[in-house]
């Protein structure tokens, strides 16, 4: 018996939570309790027997701090994926809708950006790559639960829009040298990222290098210009995105070493 594979006669769909990458995403219960999203596959946007064959690797991936991928239905067209259900959405969004708040609460901001580096670190440790780590990326539940969301899936995206770094929708503004380069996708482009969505969170939802064009983007980022100091951010908090922005991916550090440098920040931040 396949344990990745859900019967859709157990599933009952309900109101549209949104529409990602692949289509429509609506909210639903899965074998009568369990609250679910469900992905339905649009036609021609994912190579979907490759994802099929991953999402049995993705349902082992378990953490507190990532979006739980419950199982696929792939029995019929659109293909139905099924996870986790986070009752806050995108933590961009929740980043802008609460802004001030949660502008004023940096110790809130930082075990945010805590709870993404745990389930990075996760990751890291299984030698698993997002390869689109964002704010828009992660999902915020009950009690200001941040999980990551979405990893591994940028794989199968057949839109080049997307997956060329030339794409109009290519991820420019959280990709690091080497990716622009040779779309060389590593843990450490995902360090480099991750610095960027540090960024977003203390900056409150705002856009990362505001207004500039992508082409202006990738011209700084070679002559190792980086994001300014957020104004809620503390200070050791900006030398870690700093490290995380080190132009070569060696010296950026891993997500298990920044786990402890940021519990190590917060508590001491904690104290004051
Ligand atoms: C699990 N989950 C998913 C979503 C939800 C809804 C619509 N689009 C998406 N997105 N968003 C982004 C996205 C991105 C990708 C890349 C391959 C990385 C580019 C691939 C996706 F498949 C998605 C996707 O499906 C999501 C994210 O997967 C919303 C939830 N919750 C709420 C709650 C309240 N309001 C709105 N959403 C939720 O709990």
């Amino acid at each position: 018996h396949d344990k990745w594979e859900i019967d859709h006669n157990e599933l009952m769909l309900n109101e549209e939570l949104g529409s990602g990458q692949f289509g429509v995403v609506r909210k639903g219960k899965w074998r009568g309790s369990i609250e679910v999203a469900v992905k339905m596959m649009k036609e021609g946007t994912m190579s979907e027997d490759d994802f099929i064959e991953e999402a049995k690797v993705m349902t082992k991936l378990q953490h507190t701090n990532l979006v739980q991928l419950y199982g696929v239905c792939s029995k019929k067209r659109p293909i139905f994926i099924v996870t986790e259900y986070m009752k806050y959405g995108s933590l961009l969004n929740h980043l802008r809708r609460y802004e001030t708040t949660l502008c004023n609460n940096r110790g809130l901001l930082l075990d945010m950006c805590i709870q993404v580096c745990k389930g990075m670190a996760y990751l890291e440790r299984h030698n698993y790559i997002h390869r689109d780590l964002a704010a828009r990326n992660c999902l915020v539940g009950t009690e200001n639960i941040v999980k990551v969301a979405d990893f591994g899936l940028a794989r199968y995206v057949l839109d080049d829009q997307y997956t060329s770094s030339g794409g109009s929708k290519f991820p420019i503004k959280w990709a690091p040298p080497e990716v622009l380069n040779y779309t060389r996708f590593s843990s450490k482009s995902d360090i480099w990222a991750y610095g960027v969505l540090m960024w977003e969170v203390f900056s409150c939802g705002k856009m990362p290098y505001g207004r500039l064009k992508n082409t202006e983007v990738v011209e700084r980022v070679q002559k190792g210009l980086i994001l300014e100091q957020p104004k809620a951010c503390y200070k050791e908090v900006y030398d870690v995105m700093r490290k995380c922005w080190s132009h070569l991916p060696e010296n950026r550090p891993s997500f298990r070493v920044l786990k402890d440098q940021l519990l190590t920040i917060s508590q001491r931040i904690l104290v004051d």
